[in-house]
């Protein structure tokens, strides 16, 4: 086993590099959904299993963004409740929380795959996204170079699936697109390579379980 202590249920100001980085051994398979988690919901937890099971992936880790570089992030909560409620959701053992990019200070996606890459060279890694962030791919910072850098799995999302298809990462990414059924594959594969999954759908979204002042509704 490698890097470092579990995570820890501690306040992510004094957490280490070390403890926002779940351990694993060299060769494992890693998928990494990014996300917002603002709150976390069933679909988070449905469509990480959904990866594993159809990647052969070892672990899926949820970064919990300090912020969607995107996003107004005017109604999002703090990161230690959202990576207590995402703790509380994820519930599987093979489902890692980290507040990596708070602690290392980045926000971009692009930035936290080059320090994973260069961090833990030994673990191949998959980024996780929804088909919604696929549509809007083309708008994050070097869009590019995160597709050279790390094989992508796009989760079918209704009503996005053809909206994604259509949007200019997917047409200019289209050659590198893995058959769905060769995604187990994937995270062997060099990037550029993609893959899109359909077959798991959720219309389950954080924004449905926000009041319109950014609290989280109570479950029912
Ligand atoms: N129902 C779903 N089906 C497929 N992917 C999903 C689903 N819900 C969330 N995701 C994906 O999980 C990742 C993290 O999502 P996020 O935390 O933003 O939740 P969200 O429900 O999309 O939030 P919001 O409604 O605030 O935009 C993103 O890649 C998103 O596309
Ligand atoms: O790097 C970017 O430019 C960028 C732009 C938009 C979203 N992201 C990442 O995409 C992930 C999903 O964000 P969200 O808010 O849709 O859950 C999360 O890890 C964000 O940091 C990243």
């Amino acid at each position: 086993m490698h890097a470092v202590a579990a995570l820890k249920p501690a306040s992510v100001a004094s957490q280490s590099v070390s403890q926002a980085i779940p351990l694993y051994s060299n060769g494992m398979r890693i998928g990494l959904l990014g996300g917002s988690f603002n709150p976390p919901h069933e679909a988070h937890r449905a469509i990480s299993l959904f990866a594993i099971k159809r990647l052969k992936l070892d672990r899926v880790w949820w970064l919990v963004t300090p912020g969607n570089p995107l996003k107004s992030n005017g109604a999002l909560n703090d990161l230690d409740t959202r990576m207590d409620a995402a703790r509380k959701m994820a519930d599987d053992p093979r489902i890692d929380i980290s507040c990596l990019e708070a602690v290392i200070g980045v926000r971009y996606t692009v930035d936290t795959i080059s320090y994973l890459r260069r961090r833990a060279s030994g673990l191949r890694f998959v980024w996780i996204m929804g088909a919604d962030n696929l549509a809007q791919f083309h708008r994050w910072q070097n869009w590019r170079r995160i597709a050279s850098e790390v094989p992508i799995a796009v989760i079918d999302r209704p009503p996005q699936s053809f909206r994604a298809l259509a949007a200019p990462a997917a047409q200019a990414l289209v050659r590198y697109r893995l058959p769905e059924n060769q995604a187990a594959r994937l995270a062997d594969q060099h990037a550029p390579a993609w893959a899109f999954l359909t077959g798991m759908k959720s219309s389950l979204s954080s924004t449905g379980l926000r009041n319109p002042d950014g609290s989280w509704k109570a479950k029912k």
